[in-house]
């Protein structure tokens, strides 16, 4: 019979992309000592080649998560974004297949904020390129295009965790803050919202991005964007590549429509520490050029090893789902006493539920405890079953469901 459930040696996590030892601290704890640690990403095929065997995996940002590898990890029953985005992660598919995934939503946010912030000053300083002709023996004592930064309109796209922890810090520093978001946010301080993203562009000094990476952000500051911009001013992307179009960004600094610019975040990124980094941006006057270290603090790394391998650990102990991205959120207490835990994720369709009340009732198994929550499309039940059950063969029965996406249920060991 097909194994439905696992002690806890027996689940294997694979920690991808340098995830920080507390992940492997926490883990343990949890008791889980299964986990092989890489401190690099795998490209698809070498995904290919390992995931039929992993049952927890742990990313970052560089690694892919796509349709085809999600299809072929037959075991795998959680992800774990060890940072804020997702983008990386095929979460319909994920989905589709009852693989729950997590992230740490604001573990390296203040990190992201302090970075931006510092680089206000460098830019509208000039300090890059100051800082490399005296690198290089030269020396150019002077006071042109350098500005301060009181009394400047700093203008935020994305007003979500990070954009109001710039605006903050911003205005503590003497800077006016306007901010434009698709959502109606409530303004921190003294910042006032924009209408458009057009009236932002138009008013700001230095204009800084925090937007996430979806089709309605992909290529958002485009040619027209950046020339509406304010002549000399200066941008900042440290949220996801696709939002900027760096060669209008790159024509722009060449002629000085903008003076400077920090970018954290390409459209292309390199697979690996070893591998080149091409950009129309390199070797170009006041341009910051950072290899996505918005989120890689000492702090950050530490938060989110703890925050998300808790998660995860949750997931498996307990089968609940909070804070998963992809997923209806079911928070859940401790197993009933003396009762066996089952976990059902399903299309939301009629009549799934009835069936799995009746894979129970038709065994005469007492219900202890169920808990359901649904979205349109997905729906995740939770039963705690009284007294003696064969495990493996109820899980089995779910699994026949039709509309199963998955079924197991909490290794005694785990309760
Ligand atoms: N450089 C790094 O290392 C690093 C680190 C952390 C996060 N990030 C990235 O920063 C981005 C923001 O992170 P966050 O935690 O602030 O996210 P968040 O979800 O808290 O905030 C994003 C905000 O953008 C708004 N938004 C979405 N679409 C928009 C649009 N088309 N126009 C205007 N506003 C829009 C949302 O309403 C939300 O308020 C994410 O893409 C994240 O992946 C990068
Ligand atoms: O989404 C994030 O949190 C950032 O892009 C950081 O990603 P990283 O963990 O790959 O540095």
């Amino acid at each position: 019979m097909t194994k439905l459930s696992l002690s806890k040696d027996k689940i294997n996590i694979l920690l991808l992309e340098g995830v920080h030892d507390n992940a492997i601290n926490e883990l343990a704890h949890g008791g889980y000592a299964t986990v092989e640690r890489l401190p690099h990403a795998l490209d698809e095929s070498e995904l290919l080649e390992r995931i039929g065997s992993v049952h927890m995996l742990g990313i970052r940002s560089r690694t892919h998560l796509t349709a085809k590898v999600l299809e072929a990890a037959s075991r795998l029953f959680s992800v774990g974004c060890f940072c804020i985005g997702t983008n990386q992660v095929d979460l319909k598919a994920a989905r589709r297949l009852g693989i729950p995934v997590f992230n740490a939503p604001y573990s390296n946010t203040r990190s992201v904020a302090e970075l931006v912030i510092g680089e206000i000053i460098m830019l509208m300083r000039g300090i890059f390129s100051k800082s490399t002709l005296v690198h290089g023996g030269g020396w150019m004592k002077s006071a042109k295009d350098s500005y301060e930064i009181r009394g400047k309109t700093l203008g935020i796209v994305g007003y979500g965790h990070i954009g109001t922890q710039v605006s903050i810090m911003a205005e503590s520093m003497g800077m006016k803050v306007r901010y434009y978001d698709v959502v109606n946010k409530l303004a921190l301080g003294n910042a006032q919202p924009c209408h458009s993203l057009e009236e932002l562009l138009a008013v700001s000094d230095v204009v800084t991005l925090h937007v996430p990476d979806t089709p309605q952000t992909r290529d958002m500051i485009g040619e027209a964007q950046i020339r509406a911009m304010k002549k000399g001013a200066h941008l900042i992307n440290a949220a996801r590549g696709k939002v900027v179009v760096i060669e209008a960004l790159a024509a722009a600094l060449k002629d000085k429509h903008l003076l400077g610019a920090a970018i954290d975040v390409f459209p292309k990124e390199p697979g690996g520490d070893k591998e080149v980094f091409e950009s129309a941006l390199r070797g170009l006057d006041n341009v910051i050029l950072t290899p996505h270290i918005g989120g890689s603090t000492m702090e950050a790394q530490a938060n989110i090893g703890t925050e998300v391998s808790q998660k995860l650990i949750e997931y498996s102990d307990n089968g609940s789902t909070m804070g998963a991205v992809n997923f209806p959120q079911v928070g859940l207490p401790v197993v009933h006493a003396g009762c066996t835990r089952f976990l059902h994720v399903h299309e939301n369709r009629p009549g799934v539920l009835r069936k799995i009340n009746e894979v129970f009732s038709g065994r005469n198994l007492n219900i202890a405890a169920q808990y359901l929550q649904t979205d349109p499309e997905l729906g995740y039940v939770v039963v705690d079953v009284d007294g003696d059950v064969d495990e493996n063969e109820v899980a089995s029965d779910l699994r026949t469901i039709e509309g199963t996406l998955k079924a197991r249920f909490l290794y005694p060991g785990k309760r």
